[in-house]
């Protein structure tokens, strides 16, 4: 936890307690069912809550913003960065009805009024969004596929709305029909080695 406040010491008493619970809640519901790989659980600040929030550090959220998390298994991104912007709306989707079960049982054990979690597939999600924010789910091809028709024409942040996809390794060939992407590197903002390979990578969308 403390390498949470390392890179966000403004946090609130009630944000500093919501990130303290998740790791008992994380290591409970993990036992019973598995949303974190068992070597992972142990890392859980650094390799997914901390993780999560390099988005907040390319592009934090406005109030009344909406957000979605495609594919967020047990609610990452979506839940770290839930606790941290408080004020917008996060929609976490993902299509296995018991990971959703836990982001559900995570989310009301926190309190956490800002977060709709459902068992639909990416495909199928209704709405406009501000971003569309996801990690490890599939190819930005498909993402992109997925998502073109979600995103809201008005923008009110400094990044034009669009996805912001947490992704590692070299993306040259990933990417290579998307040449308006940015690649924000992680280790701009996080000294970890962990974050060594890590970006965020921002696609700007239009509805169309
Ligand atoms: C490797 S897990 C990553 C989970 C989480 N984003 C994380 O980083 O910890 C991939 C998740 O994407 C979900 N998923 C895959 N295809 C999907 C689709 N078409 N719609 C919704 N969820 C999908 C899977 O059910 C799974 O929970």
């Amino acid at each position: 936890m403390d390498i949470i406040l390392k890179y966000f010491p403004d946090l609130t008493e009630l944000q500093i307690s919501q990130f303290n619970k998740l790791e008992e809640l994380y290591k409970e519901w993990n036992a019973q069912i598995n949303v974190i790989s068992r070597k992972d659980i142990d890392e859980l600040y650094l390799r997914h809550v901390l993780h999560s929030l390099g988005i907040a550090k390319v592009q934090p959220f406005l109030p009344d913003s909406n957000i979605l998390d495609i594919g967020t298994g047990g609610g990452f991104p979506g839940i770290p960065l839930a606790i941290l912007f408080p004020k917008a709306n996060f929609y976490l989707a993902d299509s296995i009805g018991k990971k959703i079960k836990v982001v559900n049982e995570v989310a009301t054990a926190l309190g956490l009024k800002n977060v709709k979690a459902d068992h639909i597939r990416a495909e199928k999600v209704k709405g406009e969004f501000d971003f569309i924010v996801s990690r490890a789910v599939t190819n930005m091809d498909d993402f992109v596929k997925w998502t073109r028709k979600k995103i809201a024409k008005k923008k009110n942040h400094e990044l034009k709305n669009g996805i912001l996809y947490l992704k590692g390794g070299d993306l040259t060939e990933e990417l290579v029909s998307f040449p308006n992407a940015t690649l924000y590197d992680l280790t701009n903002y996080f000294e970890e080695e962990f974050f060594e390979t890590k970006k965020v990578v921002h696609i700007p969308l239009k509805k169309r």
